[in-house]
């Protein structure tokens, strides 16, 4: 293993982290005559509850209505010497169901004999052509939003979404506009400042971020809210929330993220955020996003990617209440 393929060692000469891009880029698609249509118990989507990225798409699995359609599989939050895979501890699988694999870089090997590349979470994996059809979050949930439509019951569907959807017409080019910085300085953001190698990367990287979530704290107090573009989830929101449900309990610490704490110096944000969690009516389908949270999972996670072995307790509660 080179030292480039080591999770640990995220950062180039220069001390900057630079994300690789993800490799299996197919589609999902109701046209007719697609390589990957929407069927029932076809696909499987393979996480764990420590990665943001693998964490939207489940959030969006839940909130789609697809656990009866899309099957998932929990691996530990554990990164293994070979990468990611299970050991059946914290509620995790035991092994791969479909082939009894003990680690995840098994089912890429067998999508991609000789497969070199990073073994990432979430994977989508479809089962009658055995092979992976994408491994980039941002293009799963995409999928997931619309193309399972017509397999779903109607109150699912992405045109009864009061908003129009959860990437609406209307709305779209906002939100992309929206999650670009968002992506760059922040979902990205606490890697580059947390794997930072260099005294000089970090201080840089950890100035954008924080620059960043003050942008992010003045957008909710100029939108009418709850949510980041007003009175209905969408993808915006979706994508935000794994980091910021990461931020006080891991970035803080772990990634050295430490000028502030969402709970002290961001009040809208926080407000967005608790209000997003604890959810249990129809914008969330009854409580996705809680669904989809395990602290301990984030926090032991980050730990282990860190290489860290005491995990930081705090701060406590890992979120505030509800009404506090
Ligand atoms: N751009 C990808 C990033 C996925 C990603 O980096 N996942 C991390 C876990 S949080 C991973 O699997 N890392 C393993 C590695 O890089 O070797 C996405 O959004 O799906």
């Amino acid at each position: 293993m080179s030292n480039k393929d080591d999770i640990k060692a995220f950062a180039d000469k220069d001390g900057h982290f630079r994300r690789q891009p993800s490799k299996f880029r197919d589609s999902i698609s109701r046209e007719a005559g697609a390589h990957f249509p929407p069927e029932k118990d076809r696909y499987v989507l393979y996480i764990n509850w420590g990665c943001p990225w693998a964490n939207r798409t489940a959030i969006v699995r839940f909130l789609k209505g697809l656990e009866d359609i899309i099957q998932l599989v929990v691996m530990d939050y554990e990164m293994f010497p070979e990468g990611w895979g299970y050991s059946g501890r914290n509620g995790t699988m035991e092994n791969d169901p479909l082939y009894g694999f003990t680690r995840h870089r098994q089912l890429y090997e067998k999508a991609e004999p000789g497969y070199e590349g990073r073994v990432l979470v979430p994977t989508l994996w479809d089962k009658k052509n055995e092979t992976i059809v994408n491994n980039e979050s941002s293009e799963i949930i995409r999928m997931f939003y619309t193309e399972f439509d017509d397999l779903l019951p109607e109150k699912f569907q992405e045109k009864s979404h009061p908003a129009g959807g959860f990437l609406p017409d209307s709305l779209k080019k906002d939100i992309d506009q929206f999650n670009e910085w968002v992506y760059n300085d922040i979902n990205n953001g606490v890697y580059k400042t947390g794997f930072a190698s260099s005294q000089e990367a970090y201080e840089q990287n950890i100035g954008i971020l924080f620059k960043a979530l003050d942008r992010v704290e003045a957008h909710l107090e100029k939108s009418e809210g709850p949510f980041l573009f007003g009175k209905h989830l969408t993808e915006a929101d979706i994508r935000l929330y794994p980091t910021i449900a990461r931020f006080d309990v891991a970035y803080h610490s772990l990634f050295k993220c430490n000028l502030k704490l969402i709970r002290h110096d961001y009040p809208r944000i926080d407000k967005w955020y608790r209000n997003i969690y604890y959810d249990e009516g129809d914008e969330t389908r009854g409580g996705a996003f809680k669904k989809a949270t395990y602290f301990d999972h984030i926090k032991y996670g980050y730990a282990g990617a860190k290489k860290v072995q005491i995990v930081p307790k705090g701060p406590m509660p890992d979120i505030l209440a509800k009404g506090a």
